[in-house]
Formats: structure tokens, sequence, C-alpha cells
């Protein structure tokens, strides 16, 4: 597991790094130790764990969220190749509500990144068959799953494209904008009851 960490201006987010141990044959390193996590983070059970190969550079998968009561917490590392990965604090009242943060995770910097619940969450691979796993905090919820869209310029998101084209689902095409959702959240935790009727939120 990771033996050192570090956190950023916004509160919750924390970089971990692998402590590698290197030999002639190649690298060991313990990536996950619950006893480590829990000291760093607190007491958070990580109960799935996902992995997705997105083929092209470029490819963009987010702004992605789970509401509560099934918001998740996010154990962000890449195995092969590289991201761009970016977190965007959507807790009603935090201070930073609607910053950013942004950090190259990568096959060669072995970092990994906790994004804790209340984020909305993204990355864009910086290199072709990028394999991300991650740890999440609660299992995924379909009806639970809600999204921002990447390129929101009240986010104010550089995605490092240089005037290439992001790849794209059609789902993240066409995610609503974060004012259409945000008086969503105004009155405290992300709520469970929206529900997206053509791109657009409407509390039922
Ligand atoms: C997230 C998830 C998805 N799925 C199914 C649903 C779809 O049939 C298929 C692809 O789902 P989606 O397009 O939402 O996958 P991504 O675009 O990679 O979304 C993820 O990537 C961004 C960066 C995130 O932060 C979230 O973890 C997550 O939303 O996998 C599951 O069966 N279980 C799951 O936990």
């Amino acid at each position: 597991m990771p033996t050192e960490f570090d956190t950023f201006e916004i509160q919750g987010p924390v970089l971990f790094v692998s402590n590698r141990h290197r030999d002639p044959r190649g690298i060991f390193a313990e990536t996950f130790r619950a006893d480590e996590f829990r000291d760093a983070i607190g007491d958070v059970d990580l109960v799935q764990e996902n992995q997705s190969i997105s083929h092209p550079i470029n490819t963009v998968r987010g702004l992605h969220y789970q509401a509560e009561p099934h918001a998740q917490g996010k154990l962000m590392r890449v195995v092969q190749g590289a991201v761009l990965d970016v977190a965007v604090d959507i807790r009603p009242h935090s201070p930073t509500f609607g910053r950013h943060i942004k950090i190259e995770l990568s096959a060669e910097n072995w970092y990994q990144l906790w994004i804790p619940p209340g984020f909305a969450h993204g990355f864009k691979t910086l290199r072709p068959d990028t394999h991300v796993i991650y740890k999440v905090s609660d299992y995924y919820s379909p009806s639970h799953d809600h999204g921002v869209a990447w390129n929101d310029p009240d986010l104010g998101i550089d995605w490092e494209l240089y005037g290439q084209q992001a790849v794209l689902s059609d789902k993240d095409r066409q995610q609503p904008r974060f004012c259409e959702v945000t008086p969503l959240f105004a009155g405290g935790a992300i709520p469970a009851d929206v529900s997206r009727q053509h791109g657009q939120f409407a509390a039922r």
C-alpha cells in the first residue's frame, strides 16, 4: 500500500504513492492495504472494483457521480497508459463548490487518487489502450448514476485537448450543464430523486 500521501487545496481528495520495491526482475508494490487506507481516510469500506479500458487517446469518461444515498468515493489508479484525472467538488455547502482538482495518474507514476463522495469525476486518456482500475465505496446504482457536461464552461476545466476531439459515449455527449443540476444540490446532499428527461433534470 502507498506509504506516502498528499492532500490538495480542495479538502477531501488524497494522493497516494505506492512504495515500490525494485530488483533486476522488475517492481513489487503493495497497492492497497485496508489498515493504511483507514489511517489516511477513515472508516470507509471499498466494496466494488472496476476496470475500464479506453483504446483511443483523448477518450473522456465523465463527469459522473452517484446521488445519495449511493454516493461513491473512488480510489483511482492507472495500470497501463495514463490519464488526466479530474474531480469537481459538488458538495453543496463546500467553500470550494464547483472547483476542481486535476492530476496525471499513470502506470509510470503509480499514483492513486482518493476522491471522496461528493465529487463529480472524469478522466481523459493521455495514451492509447489505457487501463484504469478503481475501487468504490458503494455499489453501482444505475438509478443514482448521474453526470455533468465534461466541457461545461462554468467549470473551467482545461482538458488539454489542444484542438483535438474528445472521444465520448453518447451518454456523455448529452450530460446536463452544471447550472442545470446545481439547484438540486442547494438543499443539501445531492438528491436521489432526480430524473433526466431529454437531457434536463427535473425533480420528480
Ligand atoms: C460505472 C458502472 C457501469 N456499469 C455498466 C453500465 C454500462 O453498461 C457500462 C459502461 O458504463 P459507463 O458508460 O457509465 O462507464 P464509464 O463512462 O466508464 O463511467 C465510469 O467512469 C467515470 C470516470 C466514473 O467516475 C464512474 O466510475 C463511472 O461512471 O458499464 C456497471 O455495470 N457497473 C458500474 O459500476
